[in-house]
């Protein structure tokens, strides 16, 4: 499935959440929007799942207008996962599955029935958990279930609002899998999330939002050739003495000290790193480019701390 999104507008009250916001997320790709909280993530999923109508602009997905009413039988086909969750706390893991796979699919027989469930339940490792009550389960051990429930209609799309939350290393491990496999299949998978790390080593394509709006979006490597050509890492003595003029510079963008290396980004413009070192006698022990990950990037697009 795809998504399409044109020149969408949001206010809630006075607030404008979301301004012309415009992009296209192709079937197949592994999509993540990134962007501090409060950017306007969560209000453009539910803008696509038509929880809430936009000001102006149109969503679409597999070129259906989310607005319109043949989009009931499109979303039959998304999977998502919100904040909330959306579980039955008074439900056991197993009855909380069976639950929505009636909604969706209320004609299947009870053979089928079971075999998905018990499939997804192992899938997360939740089986022996089956029977329990949800409301005895941690958070992450909910998420997983949340995840697994996202899945119950055999979705096409998969939205997932902050997947990663809650999970331990073995869980993040599962999610990534999850998602690689249900990419493979040529299912499009949407994630909002904060967890820099996967989604370099995930995502196909990334959006930056921030205050609503749209910065830059791109694949891992189109976004590292376009930002990072102007980071350095520094290894020289006496930091002391220098690093805070560096700081208050004009040409720096920012700054990331971790032990003796000093990560610099300077302007696209601004050549002049080495001799501006050497000018304040700084005693270089190593000064090299280096290409910058995703969080670099995003400080690069989003958040500039001196
Ligand atoms: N129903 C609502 N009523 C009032 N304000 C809202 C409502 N929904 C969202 N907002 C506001 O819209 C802005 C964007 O919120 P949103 O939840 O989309 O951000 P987000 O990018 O998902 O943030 P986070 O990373 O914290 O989840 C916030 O300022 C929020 O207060």
């Amino acid at each position: 499935m795809e998504v399409n999104i044109i020149n969408v507008c949001k206010t809630i009250g006075k607030e404008t959440i979301l301004s012309n916001v415009s992009f296209k997320v192709n079937q197949g790709d592994i999509f993540a929007l990134v962007g501090p909280n409060g950017a306007g993530k969560t209000t453009l999923i539910r803008l696509i799942l038509n929880l809430y109508n936009p000001d102006s602009g149109k969503i679409t997905v597999n070129n259906v207008d989310v607005r319109s009413k043949e989009y009931d039988k499109v979303r039959q086909k998304i999977g998502f996962l919100l904040d909330n969750i959306g579980l039955f706390r008074d439900l056991t893991a197993w009855e909380n599955l069976e639950f929505f796979h009636r909604i969706y699919f209320p004609n299947a027989s009870k053979s089928i029935r079971n075999e998905k469930i018990s499939m997804l339940l192992r899938e997360f490792d939740l089986y022996s958990k089956k029977d329990s009550n949800i409301s005895f389960f941690s958070r992450g051990m909910r998420q997983r279930l949340a995840l697994a429930r996202a899945l119950v209609n055999d979705p096409e799309l998969l939205i997932l609002d902050e997947p990663s939350r809650g999970l331990d290393l073995e869980g993040q491990i599962l999610l990534r899998d999850f998602i690689l496999k249900n990419a493979k299949q040529g299912k499009t998978v949407f994630i909002n999330s904060h967890d820099l790390l996967s989604l370099q080593k995930l995502c196909t394509k990334i959006a930056f939002i921030n205050k609503g709006k749209i910065y830059d979006i791109g694949t891992y490597e189109e976004l590292s050739k376009r930002y990072s050509k102007n980071i350095y890492s520094i290894k020289a003595k006496n930091k002391d003495k220098w690093l805070n003029e560096l700081k208050r510079s004009t040409f720096v963008k920012w700054v990331h000290t971790e032990f003796d290396t000093v990560t610099v980004c300077v302007d696209n413009n601004y050549n002049n790193l080495p001799e501006w070192l050497h000018s304040r006698n700084v005693q270089i022990i190593e000064l090299k480019k280096v290409s910058g990950d995703l969080e670099d990037i995003y400080q690069r697009i989003i958040g500039f701390s001196k």
